[in-house]
């Protein structure tokens, strides 16, 4: 016997989260129930408003006539469905037959895009592995040369991440790397997508020996993962690429190809955001994820967070908008 439900919900955000060139007031999204001989099961369905081709209420839709054919017990073609349904109703399947391990890495890269002095701080509290995530590519690029080197200079030992998300021209990419001392460079685990075009952010690696990561290139018509010098990583936003299989397809090849691939967030709620971090614990265990993301929400949902502190929305809060 299987029954499914749909619960719409809408969570405040932080002041001040913009993606892209919108402010990200509430995210929206569902939260998905499947039902089977008396185990409950739960999935996340949220489109991210400026990054999925798909909005919050065609995904509900879709995710409805998808769930219909769950519970008749038709075959569900996932690859055909809009990646943040396919993600979220895959994991939910996932989690009715105990395929998604419990156990999660939720050691998360501090992700700074503000005050670097309270990025060091954070660091010299790590335990481990020294990761760090900044932001670049929205202020003078000269000025994040200047900060990266700093930081790589203070801390010694640390891994540096660095996302431009394509804000870059190959001029102020290379002003930025000027102020990165070459012995520092090789500090910089990686810096994601550089510039607007990816054969220039291809050059760029290999002309200053630092490493890139591809993020939105993974998401462009015809990518194809492949070995070329100067790119170390591919960043995988599950919400953005797909079924749970489409996207350990992608971790496989990404393995094959001697990348490092890093399982990242699109801003998924607290529910969201614990399965990623299983995800990335079974997939990519080695690996710290990119899941900093819930200091920029108000509250959580159905199930918090380790150590946050934001009230949790419980399920019975939310309205139930389908159910079969
Ligand atoms: O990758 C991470 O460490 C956290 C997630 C993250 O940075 C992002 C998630 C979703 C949209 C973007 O604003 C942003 C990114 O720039 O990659
Ligand atoms: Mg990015």
């Amino acid at each position: 016997m299987r029954s499914a439900k749909l619960f719409r919900y809408q969570l405040p955000m932080d002041s001040g989260v913009i993606l892209r060139d919108q402010r990200l007031i509430t995210r929206e999204g569902w939260v998905i129930e499947l039902c089977q001989d008396q185990q409950r099961a739960y999935g996340e369905v949220a489109p991210l408003p400026e990054f999925s081709l798909e909005t919050a209420t065609e995904a509900g839709e879709q995710a409805q006539q998808i769930l219909s054919q769950w519970v008749a017990g038709e075959a569900l073609d996932l690859d055909a469905a809009f990646p943040s349904v396919a993600f979220g109703i895959s994991c939910a399947i996932a989690e009715l037959a105990a395929e998604l391990p419990e156990a999660g890495n939720y050691l998360a890269a501090p992700l700074c895009s503000g005050d670097p002095d309270d990025l060091v701080v954070r660091l010299n509290q790590m335990p481990g592995d020294k990761v760090a995530k900044i932001k670049v590519g929205m202020y003078e690029a000269v000025r994040d040369g200047i900060v990266a080197n700093m930081l790589l200079e203070a801390i010694p030992d640390m891994q540096l991440r660095l996302d431009a998300n394509r804000q870059w021209t190959p001029l102020k990419a290379q002003q930025f790397a000027k102020y990165v001392k070459p012995e520092h460079r090789s500090g910089i685990a990686f810096l994601e997508e550089p510039c607007r075009l990816p054969s220039d952010s291809l050059a760029f690696a290999q002309q200053t020996g630092i490493n890139i990561a591809w993020d939105e290139t993974v998401r462009d018509a015809g990518f194809e993962i492949k070995a070329e010098p100067g790119v170390a990583a591919i960043i995988i936003k599950p919400t953005l690429i797909g079924s749970l299989a489409r996207c350990i397809a992608l971790i496989e090849q990404a393995h094959a190809a001697g990348l490092t691939a890093v399982i990242s967030s699109s801003i998924e709620s607290s529910l969201g955001l614990n399965q990623l971090a299983r995800l990335a614990q079974w997939q990519t265990p080695n690996v710290i994820p990119g899941l900093d993301t819930m200091q920029l929400f108000q509250v959580q949902l159905i199930q918090s967070w380790p150590d946050c502190e934001l009230p949790v929305i419980p399920l019975s809060e939310l309205d139930m908008v389908w159910h079969k």
